[in-house]
């Protein structure tokens, strides 16, 4: 199966339309005020607008309560709702709410942190292990942080899964190679500055990644 992209945090026209062309399979938008990612109901409506039906369109939220997450799978179309920080509980109304696929974000640094990977069986459609953030931190992804990625060596994976956390076009074809992820993810390893994505790092990005 050839492994399929995301590119997450997309803000403008330009920026989404290169990760389209690019062939991503998912594009991410971020619905979470401190991030400087974030997109209000307006912007998302816009942007979400000119993706294909054949591109997913995600949207990724921090533990989001009900009004915030109907809010943005209306004015988005979201195919997914990506969640982070959120139990599996949380998970499983979000996606009977939403009617969205739901993916669980798992904070990893260490082989302890996959513990409760299979809480989310029945809750969640697909896990995405993200690299955890510093204590303390404004955001708990996109902040290009990566994880020792042979921790998932032998770990039998309870559902769908995804990579992110600190990739980037010298790294993407490495980790595909070490953990054979299905689908890898990437917001700041295509980025100029915080929350400034670069059409050339997502045409590489996804060169790297279907080469792969
Ligand atoms: O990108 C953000 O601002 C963000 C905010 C809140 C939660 C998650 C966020 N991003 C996600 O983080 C990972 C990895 O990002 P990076 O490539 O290390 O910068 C990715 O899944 C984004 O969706």
């Amino acid at each position: 199966m050839p492994v399929t992209a995301k590119i997450c945090g997309l803000s403008t026209a330009a920026t989404l339309d290169a990760a389209i062309a690019g062939g991503a399979s998912h594009v991410g938008f971020v619905i979470f005020p401190p991030s400087p990612r974030h997109l209000g109901l307006d912007r998302l409506a816009g942007l979400a607008a000119r993706v294909p039906d054949h591109v997913r369109k995600v949207g990724v939220f921090v533990d989001p309560d009900d009004d915030l997450l109907m809010a943005s799978v209306a004015a988005g179309g979201l195919d997914v709702v990506q969640l982070h920080k959120t139990t599996p509980g949380r998970v499983a109304h979000c996606r009977g709410l939403s009617r969205a696929q739901a993916w669980a974000a798992i904070a990893v640094k260490t082989r302890a942190d996959l513990d409760g990977a299979p809480g989310f069986v029945g809750a969640a459609d697909r896990l995405l292990y993200d690299a955890k953030t510093p204590e303390g931190a404004a955001l708990p992804g996109g902040m290009g942080v990566r994880f020792d990625w042979e921790v998932l060596r032998g770990f039998r994976h309870p559902l769908p899964w995804a990579l992110s956390g600190g990739l980037d076009v010298a790294n993407v074809a490495e980790a595909i190679a070490r953990t054979g992820a299905p689908l890898v993810d990437v917001s700041s390893g295509v980025e100029s500055a915080p929350g400034v994505k670069d059409m050339d790092k997502i045409a590489a990005f996804l060169q790297r990644v279907s080469a792969s």
